[in-house]
């Protein structure tokens, strides 16, 4: 299998994230990438490959005018005001306030572009999640052209981003941006599996009034854990979407018993909707050593989650999300990979 990668993910590296209450070293650094890539060498996946130059188009496919822009110019305004620090939102438009104005001021534009403060903005950040978009893009390519399957190794995430918001790690949605290219290439229907631990939000409401995208999604509760405010069972799809969007919310403490029968559940329903194609979101930060996770998976699990994500048996598109036990994210995420191609 393929990989696309770009070393250009290491100008993102945010200084601190809140967490618990306190700030704390953010989990999503460039060690993950560093690990998934090694582990993919050291396994003899395949070829590894820089990406191609997409521009903004595939951008603007699923993010807004106003929301790209912002983050190419969040760094600018911020360090205009003589910050050098790592730009954080303080204040978002919750219920009564209003979203109809964009604030003329960065800390305002912060907040209205955010859905939580886990999105540190660097000097170097909108270098990498472009190049980021640009691995997802150049996998996509591949598929489109035929592969089986292609591994986008992005850094940063994307699947909290929606349309006209960050969050969670995530600036641009590298999944729906390959998913959306796939079908401006002639694809009729694609599926998202989202396997990340959290519910993929973001994916979800680019394209909640959509058949031509099924969503799929096995997170953890939101009930009782992050993105807290979407992925709940009964989220169906609306207008000509309703019944192409499926989350499987389960319990802290989820381990693979559970989680293969949601899986399978998912899977069928992916194959009755008998995609062109499939976007996997590989998160493996299900795994039961994960720091900031709930589920119980094992080492061995992802490959059979691979196994039976290729029994779907249409081209896939694996674009990398989350995981920080970072001394297993290269063995989980390329057992995924390995299962898929049955070794
Ligand atoms: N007490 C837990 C607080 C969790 N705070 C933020 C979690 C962000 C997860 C990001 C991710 O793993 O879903 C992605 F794939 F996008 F990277
Ligand atoms: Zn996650």
């Amino acid at each position: 299998m393929l990989t696309i990668y770009s070393d250009t993910h290491r100008l993102h590296y945010g200084q601190a994230e809140l967490m618990d209450g306190k700030m704390q070293p953010c989990f999503e650094k460039p060690s993950r990438a560093d690990m998934v890539l090694d582990r993919v060498k050291a396994v003899g996946l395949g070829e590894v490959r820089g990406p191609d130059e997409f521009g903004q188009s595939p951008l603007l496919r699923v993010h807004s005018a106003a929301y790209v822009e912002f983050l190419e110019n969040a760094w600018k305004e911020w360090s205009a005001l003589g910050r050098s620090h790592d730009a954080l939102p303080l204040v978002w438009p919750v219920r009564g306030l209003r979203t109809d104005r964009i604030p003329a001021d960065i800390d305002g534009k912060l907040g209205y572009f955010a859905m939580d403060a886990g999105v540190p903005i660097t000097a170097g950040t909108w270098e990498a999640i472009r190049q980021s978009a640009n691995v997802a893009m150049t996998a996509m390519q591949e598929v489109a052209n035929g592969a089986k399957s292609a591994f986008a190794l992005c850094r940063p995430p994307g699947h909290h981003a929606a349309a006209d918001y960050m969050g969670g790690y995530c600036y641009l949605n590298n999944a729906a941006i390959a998913a959306q290219a796939l079908l401006d290439r002639g694809a009729k229907k694609v599926a998202i599996l989202d396997v990340d631990y959290h519910h993929g939000n973001g994916t979800q409401s680019i394209f909640y009034d959509r058949a031509d995208v099924m969503f799929v999604s096995i997170h953890g509760d939101p009930m009782v854990e992050y993105p807290h405010f979407l992925g709940f069972a009964d989220e169906y799809g609306a207008g000509p979407g309703f019944g192409f969007n499926h989350n499987y919310p389960l319990p802290h403490g989820a381990a693979w018993p559970m989680y293969e029968q949601a899986l399978a559940d998912g899977i069928r329903k992916i194959q009755a909707y008998a995609p062109d194609a499939v976007v996997v979101s590989l998160g493996v930060d299900t795994f039961k050593d994960d720091p900031i996770s709930q589920f119980k998976l094992e080492n061995s699990d992802y490959l059979t989650m691979g196994k039976m994500i290729a029994e779907i048996a249409s081209p896939t598109l694996f674009v990398m999300e989350g995981g920080y036990a970072v001394e297993d994210i290269g063995v989980n995420a390329v057992n995924v990979l390995l299962g898929f191609e049955g070794k």
